[in-house]
């Protein structure tokens, strides 16, 4: 996926994918992470999740990185209504970087985000990771490459990860379908990828049924 199909979604607010609430499998599963209150969440393909305010409220440092200035924008604003963090944007280069009380945003390509860099920002190697909708968001000739650099960025973090899975025969992405082998694949190396959950979710995605699946998984792993 290109960074101008990501922009241009932004610019239109065509975003089907953000949700109005904190994400009910974090909520549910977010005691089976066992985070430290003050271990660092890195939340790759942020876009402006309201999960990422919730995690800072729980008391974690909290690291976003995504494509879209608009999408950071509404996030530091979201950030200094519920918490009261007031967070300081600055344009660097090809990034735009917002610092505040234990949160770093930064607008840019995840890519080019490199421990050296969160390092230097003071959030050396991340505790924990938190995938909802990123993975699933890029193409299969990305997929290897993102998991790749995500494990870069932090080799031994926990990881609670939620995919989408149906048929890709009847529908492209995004949301891209990534099978439970897929997963197995990405994290060979880990110690340990357990399924937490496994849900149907088409009755709740007409959507989805209206463009022809009868099948739409949500799947949630715990990877250590
Ligand atoms: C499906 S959305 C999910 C956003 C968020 N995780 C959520 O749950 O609402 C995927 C996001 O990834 C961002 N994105 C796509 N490619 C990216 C890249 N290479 N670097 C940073 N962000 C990217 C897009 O702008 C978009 O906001």
């Amino acid at each position: 996926m290109q960074a101008d199909f990501w922009h241009d979604k932004w610019e239109r607010m065509e975003i089907g994918f953000h949700l109005q609430e904190v994400n009910k499998a974090l909520l549910k599963y977010w005691p089976s992470v066992d985070a430290a209150a003050g271990d660092t969440v890195l939340i790759p393909l942020c876009g402006k999740t309201l999960d990422l305010v919730w995690l800072r409220q729980q008391g974690h440092a909290v690291v976003g990185i995504e494509l879209s200035e608009i999408a950071l924008d509404e996030l530091a604003s979201l950030l200094q209504e519920a918490l009261d963090i007031s967070l300081i944007k600055s344009r660097e280069g090809d990034r735009v970087m917002y610092r505040g009380d234990g949160v770093l945003l930064i607008a840019g390509d995840f890519f080019a985000v490199t421990a050296e860099l969160l390092a230097d920002e003071g959030f050396v190697a991340p505790a924990v990771i938190y995938d909802r909708a990123a993975i699933v968001a890029l193409p299969d000739s990305m997929r290897a490459d993102y998991t790749k650099h995500l494990l870069s960025l932090s080799p031994s973090a926990r990881q609670l990860l939620i995919t989408l899975d149906y048929d890709q025969k009847k529908r492209s992405g995004p949301p891209f379908a990534v099978s439970d082998a897929e997963v197995e694949q990405h994290y060979a190396t880990a110690k340990q990828v357990q399924r937490l959950e496994e849900r149907e979710l088409i009755d709740q995605e007409p959507r989805f049924r209206e463009q022809g699946l009868d099948s739409f998984i949500q799947r949630v792993y715990l990877i250590e």
